[in-house]
């Protein structure tokens, strides 16, 4: 054998062994629903797109349902500058008014959305865009937040009061792949802009998931000296929230992922969604990716 084929076929069976090592991982999970929230990186980087829809599809393939739930904050921002409206953000959450969720819809359910779906359907896949609207899937309550005692009114901002999950039902029967915005109705018939990160953990429950899997911009959840946290039970969440190690951002992230494994998902990880295939190496290899949460 040639030095070059003798490097190829150690590449080959490296590879082998790589789709080997992951058939535990594929047993394991096959059959069982698994709620993305993606947003991030993963979703403004084409590249990164690709993948992410690649990755999907796969997971699919082999038999396991996923559900994807996206966001598109800065997407919403920079619709909202050019048509000069003003908005704002108390406590990770955007002060909607009538104008805004009109921008909220648009941009989420019909461009993002459409875009994911189209993404997905070009890697092989059958994926089908729906908001939580559709078929009564999310119905929210407006949300009012509590400071110091007095409540504020942002608008309105929905909290997820009942999802029903019959259309996550029959599409998986049908083998679609659901791509959800997260836009809700109430039942005073407004519609409710809702963080797409509460959406996910609130479907990934009604919807009884496996795991409920956050594409996020950092690595995971990072103790005091920076390094990554791999595995956290609730009651160390509860702890790093008192400590201040967890702050911003990262508060309703875990508060959903809490919520979310306290209702019956077996657990919730926080992912770093720069990385290339980061689904599938959380998914399918033994190491893992991000921070993974469980109910301890
Ligand atoms: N302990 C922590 N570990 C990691 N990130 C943290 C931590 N505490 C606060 N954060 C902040 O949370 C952010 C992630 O939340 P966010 O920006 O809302 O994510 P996304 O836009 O993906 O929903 C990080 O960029 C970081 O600034
Ligand atoms: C109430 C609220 O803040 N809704 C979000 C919905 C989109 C979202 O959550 O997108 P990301 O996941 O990219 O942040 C918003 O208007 O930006």
């Amino acid at each position: 054998m040639s030095q070059s084929n003798f490097s190829e076929t150690k590449y080959w069976l490296r590879t082998a062994h790589t789709i080997s090592e992951a058939l535990p991982y594929m047993q394991r999970y096959a059959g069982k629903r698994f709620v993305v929230k993606y947003g991030g990186h993963a979703m403004v980087d084409p590249e990164l797109a690709k993948v992410f829809a690649q990755d999907i599809v796969l997971m699919k393939q082999i038999g396991i349902h996923p559900i994807v739930v996206h966001g598109g904050g800065p997407q919403i921002g920079h619709m909202l500058d050019r048509l000069q409206i003003k908005s704002d953000f108390i406590d990770g959450l955007r002060v909607t008014d009538a104008a805004t969720v009109e921008v909220v819809e648009m941009v989420l359910a019909g461009t993002i959305n459409k875009q994911i779906v189209a993404a997905i359907n070009a890697a092989g896949g059958s994926a089908i865009g729906i908001s939580g609207k559709d078929a009564g899937l999310m119905e929210a309550r407006r949300l009012f937040l509590e400071k110091n005692g007095k409540q504020i009114d942002i608008g309105l901002v929905g909290d997820p009061a009942k999802v029903d999950p019959t259309v996550i039902d029959l599409l998986q029967n049908s083998h679609f792949i659901p791509v959800i915005a997260p836009v809700a109705f109430g039942a005073d018939g407004q519609t409710y802009n809702v963080n797409a990160d509460t959406a996910a953990g609130a479907i990934a429950a009604a919807a009884k998931a496996t795991r409920l899997l956050m594409l996020t911009d950092v690595a995971g959840v990072l103790d005091k000296t920076g390094k990554l946290i791999e595995d956290l039970s609730v009651s160390q969440v509860r702890q790093l929230m008192s400590d201040g190690t967890i702050s911003g951002g990262m508060i309703p992230k875990l508060d959903t992922c809490v919520d979310a494994v306290e209702q019956g998902v077996e657990a919730s990880v926080i992912l770093d969604g720069r990385i290339p295939h980061a689904l599938l190496l959380e998914i399918f290899t033994p190491h893992g990716l991000g921070t993974l949460v469980h109910k301890g």
